[in-house]
């Protein structure tokens, strides 16, 4: 597995040449102790966190075959083709290492990408005594990688070097879709790019540190990376910032109850018998395959699809992302199986379209380990069997390692058409910056806020009540995009479905249409909430006279009783009965907004413990909040649950995006239903972005908007349950579902 450089006369950029003479004759200590594997010592930072990781890591790799000459190897850095840095870095630190050869990683899907091919071209270029190519992975990555070893020896004989140009001639080779070369056509390629983008990737290595020795290590490392990242934003072509990530939901993660365990049973058994008959596809995806079968083959599975999870899938991103009905299409769904034996994880990328859904399909003590893993969270979200993570495919995830067991998904890949998204976006997907755009040297931010602007579109019209029933037009009235009007004017027209009908304050009036409700708050405010028969729907709208002020809008989930009563079970073990569990209905909240002007106010909390109160009164006593909003929280939850308020609900689950709030909560009574495990990240987070806030030797710094990558609100699902106070005897149970949306929402 070791290939001769061809070319050792090649000249390179100062800063390269030094760093790839740094490798070639490192003193570093990098003998291993006797039966371990030697790991590179020369990373003052959190070395030892980084070697924990890797032992663990390396233990939940357990089917992992490192192939390849191993006492040869030297890992010197990772070259990125879109392809997981963080993941490879670990892997490869456990190697062992010897000076003066290069080592390019890759792994199963990876290996496949042609721009990772193109990389290697370029890579073979340098000024090295051989390549190494190193494969992890099972058979099929094996396969996979003698095949790319085989382009690479075909490459380096194509390799020629032009004098004195500043190109290099390389030997550009086509594929055809089953990767058999159909053409060779000599080609040239910018020396400067080459090295730039090699010093991008080599910033990932501990040795960039000393690319420039007279700097303290941690300097020189990030001037290293500083110059490779100068090429990447230029390279990317990508719009200045466009908005401030606080209005960007798609820096968000959703979490969806979709499936019954019977619709998610049946989609797996499905599969394994169309499995058993005509085998899983390996290679759908040029980069980050799984193993997978698309929906569409699968009889029962698609006629399930069609008819019910994909437009719920569709319309909940929609909602829960701020796009209308119709906008977000479904382009590619599969269901994908991960077995500790077999393809037991999916590395770190950004998916081509825009947004994803992962949904579990089996129980999760089917598996050990596993789960969506997040990369700038560092979180891997555990949900349980029947639930979707909704997330955009541009943050960067991955597909947790199992350490046995299986773990079935149904993953679907969804374009999105709405003026708020870049018309460049398509061009982004299949166009040349993908590379950038796969790789962490943009941060998830900065690619989608680039591509989202709320501000695109005028927020549509708003009718108030008071126009409406004066059979007035609808008037448009400017709408912050966070505020998502969408919403609002969904819950409106709830609302005024029922409007001829205003309860008496404080009692449910119930009509044909549905119920509805008020409250009074004092200074001219009330609450008033309506709920759609018909639908299922529910709305509550906060109101300042007839204007609205604030507004919940929840949602008929559209579960049959039979699979909500399942689901609750699943929820809340042992307390439901299996005959109560007969009138179930689920309700999703999914928005819950106030006005800018009256946050901070306690309304708020008004809103929703009004919201509460009519949930009630209609018989419903079961709620799942799924609270995402920290601000929210505390406030809330704790005068829903205090002991002195007459007993709101039965049963109250709760979602917090902070598990400290659920030991806040614990005194007042409430007991955990749903511990989700916290879990540390597969890596430390290996700065490739690095964050540069000392850099004073550099001039040009202002200019490049390097900076401390901010967190996306970390989502760490902690549920909590009300002790049980009954209330009414015989009750309907309504589950219901609270999604924060917007992550500017801050109420009370
Ligand atoms: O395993 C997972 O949860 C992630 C799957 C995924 O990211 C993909 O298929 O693109
Ligand atoms: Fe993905």
């Amino acid at each position: 597995f070791s290939i001769k450089g061809t070319n050792p006369g090649m000249r390179c950029s100062p800063a390269a040449s030094k760093l790839l003479s740094m490798l070639k004759h490192s003193k570093e200590p990098i003998a291993g102790k006797a039966g371990r594997p030697a790991r590179l010592r020369f990373c003052p930072w959190s070395m030892s966190s980084v070697e924990n990781q890797a032992e663990r890591y390396l233990q939940e790799m357990n089917q992992c075959r490192i192939l390849g000459d191993r006492s040869k190897t030297v890992t010197i850095f990772w070259v990125e083709g879109g392809m997981p840095v963080n993941y490879m870095i670990d892997k490869s630190r456990t190697l062992q290492f010897q000076k003066g050869q290069l080592i390019v990683c890759a792994e199963l899907g990876c290996v496949k990408d042609r721009s990772f091919r193109r990389l290697i071209e370029k890579v073979m270029g340098a000024d090295l005594e051989s390549i190494s190519f190193t494969c992890f992975g099972d058979e099929e990555a094996f396969s996979e990688a003698k095949r790319v070893y085989g382009f690479c020896q075909r490459a380096a004989q194509g390799w020629e070097r032009e004098q004195p140009v500043d190109c290099y001639k390389i030997c550009q080779v086509s594929y055809d879709e089953n990767e058999r070369e159909t053409s060779k056509v000599p080609g040239w390629i910018e020396k400067s790019k080459v090295w730039s983008r090699l010093l991008l990737t080599a910033a990932s290595s501990p040795l960039a540190g000393q690319v420039f020795p007279r700097l303290p290590w941690f300097l020189s490392r990030r001037l290293v990376a500083f110059l490779g990242r100068l090429d990447a934003i230029d390279a990317m072509r990508f719009y200045p910032e466009r908005v401030s990530s606080q209005l960007n939901p798609l820096l968000g993660i959703g979490i969806l109850p979709l499936l019954s365990q019977q619709e998610c049973q049946l989609l797996i058994e499905d599969a394994e018998e169309h499995g058993r008959q005509h085998g899983w596809t390996t290679s759908r995806h040029k980069t980050h395959a799984t193993t997978d079968i698309p929906i569409d083959r699968l009889p029962r599975g698609s006629e399930l699809w069609r008819q019910s999870i994909g437009p719920r899938i569709a319309e909940s991103i929609g909602e829960r992302f701020g796009f209308r009905a119709g906008e977000v299409t479904p382009v590619d769904v599969f269901l994908v199986r991960y077995t500790g034996a077999g393809q037991n994880q999916l590395s770190v990328h950004r998916d081509g379209a825009l947004m994803t859904f992962s949904l579990l399909l089996n129980e999760a003590s089917d598996f050990q380990g596993g789960g969506t893993f997040f990369e700038e969270d560092g979180l891997v979200f555990r949900h349980e069997q029947g639930v979707a993570v909704l997330h955009s495919g541009k943050i960067r995830h991955g597909g947790y390692p199992i350490s046995s067991g299986s773990r079935y998904i149904l993953v679907g890949f969804c374009l999105v058409e709405s003026e708020k998204l870049t018309p460049l976006l398509k061009e982004w997907r299949w166009g040349d910056p993908r590379w950038y755009l796969s790789s962490s040297i943009v941060s998830d931010e900065e690619v989608l806020n680039r591509i989202y602007d709320p501000r695109r579109s005028a927020a549509p019209p708003l009718a108030q009540p008071a126009d409406v029933a004066a059979g007035g037009e609808e008037a448009p009235r400017a709408v912050r995009g966070a505020e998502n009007p969408k919403y609002r004017q969904a819950a409106e027209s709830i609302a005024r479905k029922v409007w001829g009908r205003p309860a008496a304050a404080g009692s449910l009036e119930k009509g044909e249409n549905g119920a509805s409700y008020e409250e009074t708050l004092g200074e001219g405010r009330t609450v008033r909430c309506f709920s759609d028969s018909a639908e299922g729907d529910l709305s509550c709208l906060l109101l300042e006279g007839e204007r609205t002020i604030g507004h919940v809008l929840a949602k008929d989930a559209g579960m049959s009783d039979e699979e909500l009563g399942e689901t609750i079970r699943r929820l809340f073990p042992g307390q439901v009965d299996k005959k109560d569990t007969s009138s179930v209905r689920m309700i999703g909240l999914v928005s819950i907004v106030l006005d800018d002007e009256f946050r901070g106010k306690g309304l708020g909390v008004e809103l929703m413990k009004t919201t509460m109160r009519f949930y009630q009164l209609l018989g419903f006593d079961f709620i799942l909040l799924q609270q995402r909003d920290t601000v929210l929280s505390t406030p809330l939850l704790s005068s829903l649950a205090s002991p002195s308020e007459p007993p709101m609900l039965r049963r109250l689950a709760v979602t917090s995006s902070e598990p400290s709030r659920a030991e806040n909560l614990r005194p007042l009574g409430c007991g955990i239903c749903q511990p989700a495990e916290p879990v540390m990240p597969v890596m430390p987070v290996m700065p490739v972005m690095p964050v540069m806030p000392v850099m004073p030797v550099m001039p040009v710094m202002p200019v490049m908007p390097v900076m401390p990558v901010m967190p996306v609100m970390p989502v760490m699902p902690v549920m909590l349950v009300m002790p049980v106070m009954p209330v009414m005897p015989v009750m309907p149970v309504a589950l219901v579902t609270v999604g924060m949306m917007i992550p500017s929402m801050i109420i009370g």
